[in-house]
């Protein structure tokens, strides 16, 4: 899409309040392209307000919002912006076919793009054979599954998922993960979901919204700042481990993070620290869990340093 604006999405001190209560305060953020963002907040954040910001369901009371340089809701982003709410509903009197053809043409599809648009979407979820299935006969994550669908109608650029997973059984939401990956080159995905290890896997970069505000806003890979993280799980831990880990060549600092877990700060320049931390287990005989590149972003959000 051609855009003078060199950011998908441009949040510019938004607040947003329902009677007293102040839902978004004041937040600020861009995001440019090629990136999958997660939204991440406790119960009540503003997450689901923030979306319907960005889809033009609703507006901010102060502050500016443009996706690829226009107003949320403009003509332009008909299509190019989609999103799945959190309590998305199909119609349960009509086959699944019919109303994902409907939602096409209402996107400006022609009948007969907006029918093999239904096709491939079905596909990507793995129900094309459920085509003439009514709504009603489906279970929950199947509903979830052709809602998703729905949402990558016409080939948007944004997407925006509320709980995409939740309520899908683990091979499902796998599968909706694997799905995500495999179209983030082409589309910037926006994921709301209290899954920590689900985000991770899928995100680079998060937005963290707190009683409304905006408290932190990261990408979430290794910097460029010479140090990098390492964060190995154990069977059990002791100081003593901890002590001979920070001995290690190269290593700058080692914290307990979890019952089971130590976070490694380490210099970049040592860059087989992770061959030289399985070496060690295997010599003193500890059993590892998991070497995770990286920390986590569980441990980056609610541990502190
Ligand atoms: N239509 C509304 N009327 C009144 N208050 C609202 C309305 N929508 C949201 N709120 C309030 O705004 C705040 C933010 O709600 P929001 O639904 O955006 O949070 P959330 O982060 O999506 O929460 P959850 O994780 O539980 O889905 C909450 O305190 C909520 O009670």
């Amino acid at each position: 899409m051609s855009t003078s604006s060199p950011f998908v999405i441009e949040v510019n001190d938004v607040t947003k309040r329902f009677a007293s209560k102040c839902a978004l305060d004041k937040v600020s953020f861009t995001l440019d392209h090629g990136h999958t963002v997660a939204l991440v907040g406790p119960n009540g954040a503003g997450k689901t307000t923030l979306f319907s910001i960005l889809c033009g369901f609703l507006q901010a009371d102060t502050g500016s919002v443009r996706v690829f340089g226009h107003t949320p809701g403009h003509n332009a982003l008909f299509g190019v912006l989609s999103a799945l709410p959190q309590d998305a509903q199909l119609d349960p009197r009509f086959s699944v076919g019919k109303q994902l053809t409907f939602y096409g043409q209402l996107q400006g599809l022609s009948r007969r793009d907006a029918t093999r648009e239904t096709a491939r979407v079905l596909e990507l979820v793995d129900l094309g054979n459920q085509l003439n299935a009514k709504a009603s006969e489906l279970s929950h994550g199947m509903r979830k599954r052709i809602c998703i669908a729905q949402a990558l109608i016409g080939q948007p650029k944004i997407v925006l998922l509320d709980e995409a997973t939740a309520g899908l059984d683990p091979i499902n939401a796998k599968a909706i993960r694997s799905l995500i990956a495999s179209l983030s080159k082409d589309i910037t995905f926006m994921l709301s979901s209290h899954d920590l290890s689900e985000l991770e896997r899928l995100c680079d970069t998060v937005l963290y919204l707190e009683h409304g505000k905006l408290t932190s806003h990261q990408r979430y890979t290794q910097n460029n700042s010479g140090t990098a993280f390492l964060t190995l799980q154990l069977q059990q831990v002791t100081d003593q481990m901890r002590e001979q880990i920070a001995h290690l060549t190269g290593v700058k600092h080692v914290r307990q993070s979890q019952p089971d877990e130590f976070v490694i700060e380490y210099d970049t320049c040592h860059k087989a620290l992770d061959i030289t931390l399985l070496e060690l287990c295997h010599h003193q005989g500890w059993t590892y869990k998991q070497l995770i590149n990286g920390n986590t972003l569980e441990n980056e959000l609610f541990t502190s340093p």
